[in-house]
C-alpha cells in the first residue's frame, strides 16, 4: 500500500450552515467553500480549508449534513446528535490498484467505487476493519486539477 497525502476529516453536523457559522466565528476559519448537495451520496457537503504548517500544505475539515433519513450520516446523527469525527480519508496513487489490496487484506469495502466530493474515485472501508475508524480512501487528483 502506498499511502497518500491526508486529504480530509469528515465531521458530521446536523445543520452545515450553523457548523459553518461556527468554524467560522469561533474557530476563525478563513476559507469555507459554499455547501453543495451530493444527492448520490446523501450528503450536503462544504469543506473548511485549513492552513498548512512548516511549509506544508494544508488539510481540510469536510462538514456533512444528511439530505435526508436515508442518508448514511443520518444514522450516526441520530446516535450523536451533535455530529461529531465521522471519517478520516487518505489519497492514493491508484484507486483500482487499492481497492484490490484491502480486499486481499480482508477488509470490508463500503459499496462501489464512486466519484466523490471532489470529483474523483473514492471508496469507504469499514471502521470495524479499520482501528474503529472508518476511513475513505481517494485517488489523487491528477496534477493541475482543482482539488
Ligand atoms: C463521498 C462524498 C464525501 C467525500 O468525501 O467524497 C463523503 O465523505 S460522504 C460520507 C458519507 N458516506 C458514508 O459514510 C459511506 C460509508 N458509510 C457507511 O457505509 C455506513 O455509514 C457504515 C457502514 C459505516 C455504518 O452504517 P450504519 O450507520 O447503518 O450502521 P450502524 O449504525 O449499525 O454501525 C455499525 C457499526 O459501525 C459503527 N459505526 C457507524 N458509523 C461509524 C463511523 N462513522 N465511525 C466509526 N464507527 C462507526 C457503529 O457504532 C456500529 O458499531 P457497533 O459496535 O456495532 O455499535
Ligand atoms: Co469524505
Amino acid at each position: 500500500m502506498q499511502l497518500g497525502r491526508f486529504n480530509h476529516i469528515g465531521v458530521a453536523v446536523p445543520d452545515i450552515e450553523e457548523a459553518i457559522a461556527f468554524y467560522r466565528d469561533v474557530l476563525g476559519a478563513k476559507q469555507i467553500t459554499e455547501p453543495f448537495d451530493l444527492p448520490e451520496q446523501g450528503v450536503k457537503v462544504c469543506f473548511v480549508n485549513t492552513p498548512g504548517h512548516d511549509g506544508t500544505e494544508g488539510t481540510q475539515v469536510e462538514l456533512l449534513a444528511p439530505l435526508d433519513e436515508t442518508s448514511p450520516v443520518a444514522n450516526f446523527i441520530a446516535k450523536n446528535p451533535l455530529g461529531g469525527q465521522h471519517h478520516v480519508c487518505f489519497e492514493v496513487p491508484d484507486i483500482e490498484a487499492a481497492r484490490a489490496e484491502f480486499e486481499a487484506a480482508g477488509k470490508r469495502i463500503l459499496g462501489p467505487t464512486r466519484i466523490g466530493a471532489h470529483g474523483t474515485p473514492i471508496f469507504f472501508l469499514h471502521p470495524k476493519d479499520m482501528l474503529g475508524q472508518l476511513t475513505e480512501i481517494m485517488e489523487s487528483p491528477k496534477e493541475g486539477a482543482l482539488h
